[in-house]
Order: structure tokens, then sequence, then C-alpha cells
């Protein structure tokens, strides 16, 4: 069938109607010109026919402007053919120059893909020049000039013959090569659409990456540009991951993100688009919305269906998340800014407890400058030594002495003055500098007791405070074991105060490190007991020493009857457990006598002492008559 545009692979490799088109008015200058040149020399027959020619090769013309490229094909070399066979029966037979048309009809026969046709203009022309050579042998045409013989013919078509299977040969590999070409295009081509895939998808949960998120989101720009409507970007990070990979593994954590991807895809419209960040980071962009209501709506939707169980073997694992959102045009109008300010917000939602979202608002953005700014602060003041410690004194109420004294951090800071710890510890621990902040107050807390001891202060022992990310992130017992060995301090003099969060978030490492630091002597107190963790079962798996009752009790008990309550329940339950307690936050000594009376362990507070800065505290400690005397 002569159809439209051929598919297969052929020498003008999708270049066949043009080609044909230039071969066409190649093929028409020409008659014009022989044309011209035969009316010169006077050949009006031949003129004549070369003009009509030349007027119905026309009709090949609109062929293929209409792309009827095979049909052209065909006419335009059966009418070559024609004419040439026309001429070479009128005039000189085999020696007419019109014959030379017949080899170039079937080369280009080759090259435009035509086997069928080549073949049969093969055997019409060969089989027309051996009739011309015979029928002028045996006298039934004459041809004018130099009447051909069969011999003749028979040599013109050997070496058309010739021609033409060289010619068909060479077109033939050089078809195939063209074909191998293609397929290694085409192979190619599929690489290059793999690398792509892979450079704009996650491996793992097969969304589209950061890279892809921000052609969504432009595109959603332009649309929202168009409608005055509003482009988002929600950024969404899951909350305590690190417990399922640690808890499970990462096989199962893998899984876990699959799923969550899966999830969060199914409850989107089809227009909103799934994005891995990296981690357990997904980005979010939606279709146009209208309102930051509609952006609350689904968010919601996200958050509740994030947070319901997935099952692996016969666990229910859950987990929340926590979300920021930027809005164009109010945040911004590129991706890249509002990807970071989503993030803040989202970051904002984690500070405020987790399982929550947030809008980004400039208030953030000042919350996160300073927060930026305190940290290269602190570390400097780590490296300038800005940090000092002060100590404030504890009680024994049975002995009167004081036995230990808590270290605690400050901060000269070069322009702001003395700064508290509540400023600056949480955003210690949120960047991890708490770490290296953590081991430098090991290390001078174990100086100064070294100190004390040397000043004669045998018993008196020091506590320091360790954060959670401390425990999770430090070899503590290997900084306390430096500490100990560097300044020859016995380990039963150091005594380390944890909140009982750190005993409930990761109770397997926190017992191993526990154990450890236990084997070398260290002791341990839970601080702002009561405030914390509900379960009290971890008190007879760990072996802490003291705990130490949260000054929110002590403040008010002597008004406040719930409060002493809770003390002497504390108190009670410590004393059955052969614990020791420490009150925190005695100001007053009606407060002081209470807590003796109720046989707590020993008290600390303003009614003895604020903490006080080294110098100070030795002399506090002389003039309590070197027998630690307290005044009660
Ligand atoms: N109103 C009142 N307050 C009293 C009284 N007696 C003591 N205080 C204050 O109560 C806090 C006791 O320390 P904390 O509960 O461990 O609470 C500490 C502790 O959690 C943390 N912190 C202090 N130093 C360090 C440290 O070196 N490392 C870590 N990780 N945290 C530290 O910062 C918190 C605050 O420390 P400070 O500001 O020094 O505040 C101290 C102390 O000055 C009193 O009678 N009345």
């Amino acid at each position: 069938m002569l159809d439209k545009q051929s598919n297969k692979t052929d020498f003008f490799v999708g270049n066949k109607n043009k080609r044909l088109l230039q071969l066409f008015y190649s093929v028409q200058t020409t008659m014009i010109l022989v044309c011209i040149q035969q009316l010169l020399v006077g050949k009006i027959h031949t003129t004549l026919i070369l003009a009509g020619s030349f007027v119905i090769l026309f009709g090949i013309y609109f062929l293929i402007k209409k792309n009827y490229t095979n049909l052209a094909s065909h006419m335009l070399l059966l009418i070559l053919t024609s004419i040439a066979m026309y001429l070479m029966w009128k005039y000189e037979g085999i020696h007419d120059s019109a014959v030379l048309v017949l080899p170039t009809v079937l080369i280009l026969a080759v090259m435009l893909n035509l086997p069928r046709l080549f073949f049969f203009l093969y055997f019409l022309i060969i089989l027309s020049i051996l009739l011309n050579g015979y029928f002028n042998d045996i006298g039934w045409v004459e041809n004018i000039v130099n009447q051909p013989t069969l011999n003749d013919a028979f040599v013109m078509t050997a070496i058309i013959s010739v021609i033409s299977f060289s010619v068909w040969l060479m077109l033939k590999d050089l078809q195939n090569l063209l074909t191998r070409l293609s397929q290694e295009v085409v192979l190619v081509k599929e690489s290059k659409a793999e690398i792509d895939k892979m450079l704009h998808h996650d491996s793992l949960t097969g969304l589209p990456n950061r890279f892809l998120a921000k052609e969504f989101f432009n595109d959603v720009l332009l649309r929202a540009r168009r409608t005055n409507g509003l482009a988002c970007v929600i950024f969404l990070d899951l909350d305590h991951f690190k417990h399922i990979n640690d808890s499970f593994g990462h096989q199962v954590g893998d899984e876990f993100l699959k799923h969550t991807a899966g999830k969060l895809k199914s409850i989107l419209r089809q227009t909103d688009r799934v994005c891995r960040h990296g981690g357990d980071e997904f980005l979010i962009i939606l279709e146009v919305v209208q309102t930051e209501k509609e952006i609350t709506h689904i968010i919601s939707k996200i958050s509740e269906q994030v947070a319901k169980p997935f099952l692996f073997e016969t666990f229910d694992i859950i987990t929340t998340c926590s979300l920021g959102v930027a809005i164009a045009p109010n945040d911004g109008n590129d991706f890249n800014t509002l990807l970071k300010k989503a993030d803040l917000a989202m970051y904002h939602s984690k500070h405020l407890g987790r399982n929550g979202f947030n809008f980004y608002n400039e208030a953030l953005n000042k919350n996160l400058q300073e927060h930026m700014e305190l940290v290269s602060d602190l570390h400097k003041a780590l490296e300038g030594g800005q940090f000092f410690l002060c100590y404030q004194p504890k009680f024994d109420f049975l002995t009167g002495e004081i036995n230990s004294a808590e270290a605690l951090i400050r901060w000269n800071h070069p322009q702001k003055g003395v700064i508290g710890p509540d400023v600056f510890i949480p955003v210690a621990e949120s960047s991890g500098l708490i770490v290296q902040i953590g081991q430098w107050v090991i290390d001078a807390a174990c100086e100064q007791c070294k100190k004390w001891q040397e000043f004669g202060f045998y018993t008196l022992g020091v506590s320091v405070n360790v954060s959670a990310v401390q425990f999770q992130r430090d070899n503590l017992e290997i900084v306390v074991e430096k500490s100990l060995s560097n300044y020859l301090l016995p380990a039963n003099k150091l005594e380390l105060e944890i909140t009982e969060t750190v005993l409930v978030s990761d109770t397997d490492i926190v017992k191993e490190k526990m154990a450890k630091l236990r084997a070398l002597g260290v002791k341990f107190s839970i601080d702002d007991f009561g405030t914390g963790y509900s379960n009290l079962n971890y008190l007879k798996n760990l072996e802490v020493e003291t705990l130490k009752i949260d000054q929110s009790f002590v403040k008010n008990c002597l008004t406040d009857e719930q409060d002493r309550a809770i003390i002497n329940a504390i108190v009670q339950m410590a004393n059955s457990l052969q614990l020791k307690t420490v009150a925190e936050g005695v100001e007053e000594e009606e407060v002081a006598d209470f807590l003796k009376s109720i046989r707590c362990g020993a008290g600390q507070g303003f009614y003895w002492s604020k903490p006080l800065n080294s110098d100070e505290f030795i002399a506090f400690l002389y003039a309590q008559n070197n027998s630690y005397m307290p005044k009660i």
C-alpha cells in the first residue's frame, strides 16, 4: 500500500520527504535545461516530450507536499523510466544518451528503499534493452544512428546489472548500518530516560525528588498567578523516625517510609504532588488553592493519615509528623525561599512538641536568626573559654554537713554579660553543641572537686547535669573516665544528674552506658523528679542513688497541701527503696524544717546559698567554719 510517510529505516532517515523534494527540483531543472538544449539543436519532438513530462511531473510536487512520499517516489521513478525508454526506442536505441537515466533510476529506487519497484524496473529495463537489441537485429526496429545489435544490448545489460547490484549491496549495508544506529539511538534514549528518572526520583519510595518538586512548584506558581490563587510548599518530617530505625532496624524503617509515601499519595488529589526531600522528610506541592483554610484542611488530613498504625509482623508502629507551610506570593516567589521557610515552620512545629503544623511568619524568621547567632556565639564561647561553673551546696539534713555541690554552668558573653543555662542549654542541645559543652563541664567540675580535696574538703563531691543528647551522642563513659583519671579524682565523688526523659528515651543504650559508668564508681541522681515520666518501673531496673525533688513542689509546700503530700510520698517511696532524696529550691527555714521532719535526705536552695563561682564557693566553705554546719 502506498501510504503516507513510511516508518522503515531508510537511507534518508526521517528526511525522505525533504530529499524527495530536492530530487524533484533537480529532475525538473535538468528537464528544463535538456529541453532548451534540444530546442536549440532543433529536436522539436524531444523538446515537446520533455516539456510535457515537465508539466506532468508537477503533479508529483503536490503529492510530496501532501506527504504521500511513497506514492510520489513511485510516480517519479516510473515517469523517468518511461521517458528514458521512449526516447531510447524512438531515437538511438541502447546507444541513446537517455539510457543513462535508467541506472540512475535504479540507484534512486534503492536509495528510496523501494525494493519491489527496484526489481520491477530492473526487469523492465533489462527486457526493454534486450528487446531493443534483438528487434534491431531482426529488423523489426531500426534505430536511427549507429544501429545497435543484440550483442551491444547484452553488454549494456551486464553493465547495468553490475552497477545496480553493487549499488544495491552498498545501500543495503548502509541501511543495515542505519538500522543498527537507530537501534542504538533508541537504547541511548532509553538509558537517558532511566538516568533522568534516577536523577529526579528517589529510588526507595519511587517518589519525585527535590529537583522535580521545584519544577512542579514552578508550574503551580504560574497557574496560581493566572488565577490569583496560592501556591504552597508543605514540609513534612516524621516524628521520632530514628526510634523506628533503632528499634526495628533499617529494613523496617525503609518499609515504613514506603508505606508513608503510599499513604500520602492516597489521600492527596492527583494534581497534588508528594516528593521525598531525603531521610524522613517529604515535600508536598499542592495544586493552586484559594485560601489558607483549604491548606489547613489538607494538612489535617495528612496528619491524621500519617498517624494511623503501620502493622509490622505483630507490632503496630505508630508515629506522627510535624509540618511547616510556606505560601507564595506572601512568603516569597521562588521555590528555594519557600522551601527554607516551610522547613523553618516545620522546625517550629517540632519545637512546640511535634505532631502539629505551622504556617511560616516573619517572627519565626527572627527567632531563627537569633538562634543562628546564638549557635555561632556558642561556638566562639567554647573556643574562647567564656563558660564558667558556679556551685550550689547541698546540705545533708542528718549530718548537717555540705556533702556535695551541684555544678551549674554560666556563660560570660563578651557583649551580653553573664547568661544563664536556661537561655543557651536548649540551643546547645538542638545544635548538638551540648556534647562539647558537656565534656567541658565534666572536666571542669572534676578539676574543681580535686581542688576542694586539696583544700582539705575531702568528703565533698560534685554533681553535674547531663543532657539526654549527651547520652545519645557522646561516649560519656570515656569522657568521664578520662576526666577522673586526669585529676586523679575518686569516681564516687562525681554524681551525674539526669532527667527522667533520659531514662525512658532509649532504655537499652542508656542502661549500657549507665552500667559502664557505674562500673567506674560514678553515682546517678534523677533531676526534677516528679515532673516527668509517670511509669516508675525504671526505678527498680536502673541503679540510681538519689531522687532530686523538683522545686515546683518545694516552692509552695508550706501553703499547698497537695505539694506537701507529693513531697511526702516521694520521700517515703525513696526511703523504702533505699534511695536518697534531695529537695531543690529551698528558700525558707520553715521549708527546710518541714523537709527534715519528713526524713528528706538533703536540701539545696537559696536558703543556704545561691550558686557561687569557684572562689566564692571556697570562701563559703571556709565561712561554714570548716565544719559544713548548716544554719538550721
Ligand atoms: N528559684 C530558685 N531557684 C533555685 C534555688 N536553688 C537553686 N535554684 C536554681 O535551680 C536550678 C537547679 O538546677 P537544675 O534543676 O539542674 O536545672 C538546671 C539544669 O537543668 C540546667 N543546667 C545548668 N547547668 C548545666 C550544665 O552544665 N549542663 C546541662 N546539661 N544543664 C545544665 O539549667 C537549669 C537551670 O540552671 P540554673 O539557672 O543554674 O538554676 C539552678 C539553680 O540556680 C532556689 O532556692 N530558688
